[in-house]
């Protein structure tokens, strides 16, 4: 352990930058984070089931077999702490930087002591999901069982082009959700307002990424309904990742929409009124419009004003950059996805079958639907949902207020609301503007 600076050499800041910086040098920092916090009595305390101090921990190990990073996700224990040192912990989290902020709050690298694991953590305060469904008549933070429900589903999408959802912690008292969420390294794709174009070939590269992960959530009935370039991470080895569920919908036998929701540009004509919609269509006319932007840096149809923009997606023609060369297969694609009328918008399936897609099919794509071999279907054990997230009844403390005593957590339970109950779900449905 000598090559590990002491925590009186080390100031906390050098620590979040050896975490990001030096990937070879994670599994050494854990080690001092995980001695760091054996060596601290009062946080130790928080972390139950700690072995001996002085046992040497092994990078990877969990701290011992009852808070394997497994049970941890389905715990009802949440802990807020700050070190001597000023590190920040989130139960098992250790912040370390901000990553950015959204509409709905910041987001945050955290560093999981248990696996070494890094995650972005999103915060949402829970005032912003105020008037929907998920917050009683009194305005008390409680958990629908449809809220549930839907975690429960988010929780189980596991494919290569979505972005994980690990874990869900509630904090009641303070009024925040935390969104534990797999950590994508290379950020947005295309970062808000710094559009460039990418040439065709690296825009049909990204594009089947996408239509893969889309397809992934349309065949388990979830909807996206905030697609956009900054909702598109990119992985270290450039894969794409769908991320942002913030608007997603849960949908059980139909994908009727009654409300808008996303960032207008990027809204569906259908969806720019009011009437009622379907909502694997507006997921289409979504991917379409990011594919325009991918290949031409600039948006479709716009507007200085949102009227203006709502206007342009209904009635403006399509049309192409004059500058900007692309194939007529990309032309005759983009043409079937900004179709006006939903009903003879080209489906995702048929997109995946398109021959810019498929490279006049070298390459095959096979939409879910269409596969043999299927993807498992989710069922739902009266576990999963207890389990979809970590509550607190008792709020998060920062540890240098709790004392010397050991704060007790008990275990959280979702209330049942009484609000609206029905067969579809919103996660925060919120409209952005
Ligand atoms: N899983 C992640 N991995 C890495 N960075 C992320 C991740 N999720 C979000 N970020 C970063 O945090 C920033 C804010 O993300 P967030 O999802 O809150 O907002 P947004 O998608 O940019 O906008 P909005 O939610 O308002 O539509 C992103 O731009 C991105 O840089």
């Amino acid at each position: 352990m000598s090559a590990i600076p002491t925590e009186q050499t080390r100031p906390p800041e050098a620590d979040a930058r050896d975490f990001v910086e030096g990937e070879t040098q994670r599994p050494q920092l854990l080690i001092a984070v995980q001695e760091r916090i054996l060596q601290d009595p009062i946080l130790a305390g928080h972390f139950a089931g700690l072995p001996t101090p002085g046992v040497p921990l092994l990078i990877g190990d969990p701290f011992n077999a009852l808070s394997s990073p497994h049970q941890l996700r389905t715990s009802h224990r949440l802990v807020r702490a700050v070190d001597a040192f000023g590190n920040k912990y989130l139960n098992q989290y250790i912040v370390i930087k901000l990553l950015g902020c959204g509409r709905y709050g910041k987001v945050k690298l955290c560093l999981n002591a248990f696996d070494g694991k890094l995650f972005a953590v999103k915060v949402v305060d829970r005032k912003r999901l105020r008037d929907r469904r998920f917050l009683n008549e009194d305005g008390d933070s409680i958990m629908l069982q449809e809220y549930v429900h839907e975690i429960a589903t988010l929780k189980k999408l596991h494919h290569p082009n979505i972005v994980a959802l690990h874990e869900v912690i509630d904090d009641v008292q303070q009024r925040k959700v935390y969104l534990v969420l797999e950590y994508v390294e290379g950020g947005p794709v295309m970062e808000d307002n710094r559009w460039i174009a990418f040439p065709e070939e690296l825009a049909q590269k990204y594009f089947r990424d996408i239509c893969c992960g889309l397809d992934y959530l349309h065949y388990h009935k979830v909807l996206h309904r905030d697609l956009k370039p900054e909702n598109l991470l990119q992985t270290a080895d450039g894969r794409i990742k769908i991320s942002d569920f913030g608007v997603s919908q849960v949908f059980e036998t139909t994908d009727a929409l009654s409300s808008t929701a996303g960032t207008p540009a990027f809204l569906a004509p259908e969806a720019c009124t009011k009437s009622s919609f379907e909502g694997r269509p507006v997921d289409v006319w979504a991917l379409g419009v990011c594919l325009y932007v991918f290949v031409f840096g600039t948006l479709p149809f716009s507007g200085k004003t949102i009227p203006d923009i709502y206007h342009a997606i209904q009635h403006k023609q399509l049309s192409f950059h004059p500058s900007i060369v692309i194939s007529k297969e990309l032309k005759d694609l983009l043409k079937l996805i900004l179709v006006k009328d939903p009903k003879i918008r080209i489906s995702l399936p048929s997109i995946m079958e398109h021959p810019w897609l498929t490279l006049f099919g070298l390459q095959l794509l096979i939409p879910l639907s269409k596969s043999v071999h299927g993807a498992a279907t989710m069922d739902f054990s009266k576990n999963d949902l207890k389990s979809a997230h970590t509550t607190s009844t008792s709020g998060l403390n920062p540890l240098s207020k709790v004392g010397e005593q050991e704060k007790r957590f008990q275990a959280g339970e979702y209330a049942k609301g009484q609000g609206k109950q029905g067969n579809k779900s919103c996660f925060m449905n919120c409209s952005k503007y």
